[in-house]
């Protein structure tokens, strides 16, 4: 699997009579964490590409393609929110089939290819648990799971791992990273913890008031004095 580019150009929507306006440009494979603000317009960001709002102006593509007219179901994209992310009366294998069978008429290949996902994310023998008998932090790997299986090029994780304790996040973190590696896709991934940012991202990417203020590497972008309100949203005071 190869990883596309995400880039929006002054991709804009108004709402409420309120403009938001984002520009971002990530290269193929490569991780980028959204920070900012509660409301800042980091889930926005995300169902802006993901196609589930639309833009009004400016310009969104993958890749080559201009996506400012696609149907989510038709963009090369897979996206993990929070939580919620599986259907309850089906079990776990299931829900990592619909990944790739959305009508769940499944041949043995696939049986084997929501295995193989489940054993990538640990989750080996769990094909018929149920989602309520898992805890959360195994609901996400099975979220997991299923991108895996659908290969699509952009992963979108919206605070996927919000809801576990540190160490559990880390572990998560870690594994998206080395998914990462070895699917080369590229991952766009909301978090409100700028050392996981630092951690696992490639580059950053500061949103506040609903546009994208500034974006660079990864590397040294929490110690930057040129960007506003940053270090407010840091609580380093100006
Ligand atoms: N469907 C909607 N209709 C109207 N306003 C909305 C809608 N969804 C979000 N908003 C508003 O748009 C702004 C950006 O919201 P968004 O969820 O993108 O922020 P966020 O940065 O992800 O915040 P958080 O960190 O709290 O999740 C907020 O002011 C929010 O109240």
């Amino acid at each position: 699997m190869i990883g596309q580019s995400v880039s929006l150009k002054a991709a804009t929507l108004e709402r409420d009579g309120h403009r938001m306006v984002f520009d971002a440009d990530i290269a193929p494979g490569k991780i980028a964490a959204l920070i900012g603000p509660s409301g800042a317009g980091k889930t926005t960001l995300l169902n802006l590409i993901a196609g589930f709002e639309r833009i009004e102006e400016g310009a969104i593509r993958i890749g080559e393609a201009d996506m400012s007219k696609t149907d989510p179901a038709d963009r090369p994209v897979s996206m993990v929110f929070q939580e919620n992310n599986l259907f309850s009366h089906l079990d776990i294998a299931t829900n990592v089939l619909l990944g790739i069978r959305p009508r769940l008429s499944a041949d043995t290949g696939d049986l084997a290819t929501v295995s193989a996902a489940l054993e990538r994310v640990g989750l080996t023998g769990f094909e018929r648990r149920m989602p309520g008998t898992l805890s959360g932090g195994e609901r996400q790997r099975v979220a997991i799971a299923r991108a895996l299986v659908r290969r699509r090029p952009v992963l979108l994780l919206d605070e996927p791992f919000a809801a576990l304790g540190p160490r559990l996040r880390r572990d998560m973190l870690l594994l998206v990273k080395q998914l990462q590696i070895e699917t080369g896709m590229t991952v766009l991934i909301v978090t409100h913890q700028p050392q996981e940012a630092a951690d696992i991202a490639d580059e950053i990417i500061f949103l506040d008031a609903g546009k994208s203020v500034a974006a660079g590497p990864a590397e040294g972008f929490f110690k930057r004095k040129d960007i506003p309100g940053l270090s407010d949203y840091l609580g380093h005071g100006e």
